[in-house]
């Protein structure tokens, strides 16, 4: 891959809902010395409503938001990025968090995610977390695209130093 794509030295993270973006994101950006960007503080500091909110509307304003933070953090710079579990449904989002920075796959095994993800913070598991395993066979592929690596379970703090090596940090 070639590395004049990326603009500002940030990395992504994506992954299926409770993978661990967001955990490993702030350990790795504390590691790093970087900023650490949720996309999801970002979808509600940028419309002003809560994701739960946007998705009481209907998953495609939420979609709409999702694209709107992918354009704003395309710019920004060292920073960890902690991707939303469906950031890579569009191929727009997926072009733009590759501009932003090296873009890196959580592939945390699904059972053990569905056997400790909290359901009651993410609306799209609102019905159980049998869901998750549809949203693995829709999603799965597209993790596997847009990663520049695949990051394979280990502890947080392991995947923190594999994330820490791809920067030779
Ligand atoms: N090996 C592991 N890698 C990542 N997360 C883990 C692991 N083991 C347990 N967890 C837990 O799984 C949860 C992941 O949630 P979160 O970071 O919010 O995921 P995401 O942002 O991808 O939805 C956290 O509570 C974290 O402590
Ligand atoms: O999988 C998804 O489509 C979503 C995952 C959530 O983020 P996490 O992956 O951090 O839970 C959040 O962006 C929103 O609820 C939609
Ligand atoms: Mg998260």
């Amino acid at each position: 891959m070639s590395e004049n794509r990326i603009e500002g030295e940030n990395i992504v993270l994506v992954g299926m809902p409770g993978s661990g973006k967001t955990t490993i994101g702030k350990l790795a950006a504390k590691a790093l010395g970087y900023d650490f960007c949720d996309m999801d503080d970002l979808i509600e500091e940028i419309s002003g409503q809560t994701i739960p909110e946007l998705f009481a509307v209907g998953e495609p304003l939420f979609r709409q938001w999702e694209t709107e933070a992918c354009r704003k953090l395309a710019k920004f710079t060292h920073t960890v990025i902690a991707g939303g579990g469906g950031v890579v449904l569009r191929a727009e989002n997926v072009a733009l968090l590759r501009q932003a920075g090296r873009v890196l796959f959580l592939n945390r095994p699904i059972e053990s995610i569905a056997a400790d993800i909290d359901t009651t913070t993410r609306p799209l598991l609102a019905q159980g977390v049998q869901r998750l395993y549809v949203l693995k066979r829709e999603r799965e592929a597209l993790y596997r695209a847009a990663g520049d690596e695949i990051l394979n379970d280990t502890t947080p703090e392991e995947t923190v130093r594999r994330i820490c090596a791809t920067l030779n940090k």
